[in-house]
């Protein structure tokens, strides 16, 4: 059993694949008994129900009651039917919905340190396309189930009316699918290339999107359309390759059966003298297979096209799993002695540090600025101190208690961060607050915004209640920044840590910050990451880093 199929097992649940089945085999019987009613409605019609020589026996009715049993069976496989569409759709659901939620939760859930590090736009891929062509699967495995179990009943069925003719065509539609076998195979290697052009294509177009003002900036437009157009086409490539797979196999198929069928007539005809209206039965029957031995192997292909993305998906859930963060301690560290760095090293690669060996305590309440050239390992320095990160060597010491384990995730919760490049959702300027603290009041609001010098939300149209763009582009970066502030402030932390959270501003906002940030000194303990500037000057002290290593403290 493949890797793909063992987790569709997994994410299907028994219940609802033994609905499926079942609903397919109350389908398939009532069809199969419906074909075998054929026998006496045209022994009945023609009068050589007589001749007919089958080893169970026939129910001598009436053309009428035939007919209504007949329409009976019409009607009941139709409402099956039905219920098994709902019932392989309701599987589809299931199977693509939590997969999807045990990506995101993976994802949610692993460590910063390999987060950090993963290709977002192949996780974008992953989460939307991929998911999407494990629904498609699921499709085909429910249609490799209808079909099969369609096709035990209809063998069943055969078997009854003439032995030697079933099993030639058993065998002769067995033959057909293990000959097309290799077109499985590379329909297998298609999905696996698909999945590799859908993942280029969203980094494309998360590079070209993300970067749109570069590009019209450098006139870059038509080079970009034709990359991103040549992406597309290797794409279309890739699926129009499966579509000739899957249409070859049809075509096979057909021209194969056609001649199998008219080779058990003539046999059936000229050599075994079967009666009539065993033979319509029969070819009833066959004209039947046919498409559902069509339905197996396109649906056989289908799946392994798709299966790739089950086994991208699981892949990823693996990973994400295997850095899984420990939940927080329920004993949350608070900051009101001092935060200790002791002998604290982090690698982000093996022969690559972000900082090494660093000592020093940093008192409750004060304001530190941590200053150091491009590259000397502040951006990681803060992220250790904020809990994302934990050291490979030394520890973190908040309060006595070292930010170990759960603590070090519990720690989280009592850090806020404002980043450079302030990351503002599209929504009102009031979700974007309420973000940070979901029941914050709207007094807390208009404190945090005053705190933060963002007073001029209260002047945009709607105040809180305005709506940002996609990324908060609306706005300019120096007010992005100011309600970035607000939503830290808003979070009442422990320890905030500004990383060059005033380099978008002007001086006189820059001043209304600093002396805001000023006030918190004593109520919050503050990280300070720049190289100049009011804020930097103001702290209480400077931390000056140099190649990941401390030189002033
Ligand atoms: N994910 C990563 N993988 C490998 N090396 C990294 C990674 N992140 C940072 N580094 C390296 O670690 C060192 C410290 O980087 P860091 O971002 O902490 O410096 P910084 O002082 O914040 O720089 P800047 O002021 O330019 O933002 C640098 O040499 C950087 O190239």
């Amino acid at each position: 059993m493949t890797q793909a199929f063992r987790s569709f097992l997994d994410l299907a649940g028994a219940h609802r694949l033994a609905a499926l089945v079942l609903l397919s085999a109350i389908g398939a019987i009532t069809e199969g008994f419906g074909l075998v009613l054929l026998v006496p409605m045209v022994g009945t019609l023609t009068g050589g129900l007589a001749l007919v020589d089958l080893p169970f026996p026939l129910p001598h009715w009436s053309l009428a009651t035939l007919l209504a049993l007949f329409m009976a069976l019409v009607v009941l496989r139709s409402l099956v039917d039905m219920a098994r569409a709902l019932s392989a759709q309701r599987l589809e659901v299931a199977v693509v919905d939590e997969l999807r939620r045990r990506a995101v939760a993976a994802l949610l859930g692993a460590e910063w340190r390999t987060l950090s590090t993963m290709q977002q736009s192949a996780n974008r891929a992953l989460l939307v396309t991929s998911v999407d062509r494990v629904g498609e699967a699921v499709q085909h495995v429910s249609t490799l189930t209808r079909a099969l179990v369609s096709l035990l009943a209809l063998g069943l069925a055969a078997l009854a009316l003439s032995p030697a003719l079933a099993m030639g065509c058993m065998l002769a539609g067995l033959f057909a699918l293990a000959a097309l076998g290799g077109l499985r195979r590379k329909a297998r290697m298609l999905g696996d290339a698909l999945s590799r052009r859908y993942e280029a294509i969203y980094a494309r177009l998360e590079a070209t999107l993300s970067a749109l003002r570069l590009v019209k900036s450098f006139s870059r437009e038509r080079a970009e359309a034709q990359s991103l157009a040549d992406e597309f086409n290797s794409m279309r490539k890739a699926e129009r390759r499966y579509l000739v797979g899957t249409s070859l196999a049809r075509a096979a198929l057909q021209s194969g059966a056609a001649l199998a069928l008219a080779l058990a007539v003539w046999m059936s005809v000229v050599l075994w003298q079967v009666p009539a209206p065993v033979l319509l039965a029969m070819t009833a029957i066959a004209v039947r297979a046919v498409p559902l031995v069509e339905a197996l192997q396109s649906a056989g292909q289908g799946w392994a096209h798709a299966a790739p993305a089950f086994d991208d998906a699981q892949r990823l859930i693996a990973r994400a799993e295997a850095v899984a963060e420990v939940p927080p301690a329920g004993v949350q560290p608070r900051l009101r002695r001092a935060l200790v760095l002791d002998r604290v090293t982090y690698r982000h690669t093996v022969e690559r540090a972000g900082v090494s060996d660093v000592s020093f305590e940093l008192e409750a309440g004060t304001i530190a600025a941590l200053v150091g050239p491009s590259g000397s390992g502040k951006s990681t320095l803060a992220d250790l101190l904020g809990g994302l990160l934990s050291p490979d060597e030394g520890q973190i010491i908040v309060d006595g208690l070292s930010l170990a384990g759960g603590h070090r995730n519990a720690w989280r919760q009592r850090v806020a961060y404002v980043q450079q490049e302030a990351m503002l959702f599209g929504g009102s300027v009031r979700q974007n607050l309420l973000w940070a603290q979901p029941d914050a009041s709207e007094a807390q609001l208009h404190h945090a915004l005053t705190s933060a010098a963002a007073q001029f939300v209260e002047e945009l149209p709607g105040g809180l209640d305005c709506q940002l763009n996609e990324g908060g582009r609306s706005l300019s970066g120096g007010e992005r920044q100011r309600i970035a502030l607000a939503r830290a402030l808003l979070r009442d932390p422990d320890l905030l840590i500004l990383d060059e959270a005033t380099s978008a501003v002007d001086p006189e906002s820059e001043l209304a910050i600093t002396s805001a940030v000023r006030r918190l000194a004593g109520s919050c303990t503050i990280l300070v990451i720049g190289h100049r500037g009011a804020l930097v000057d103001s702290a209480d002290r400077r931390i000056s880093l140099d190649s990941g290593r401390l030189v002033q403290a």
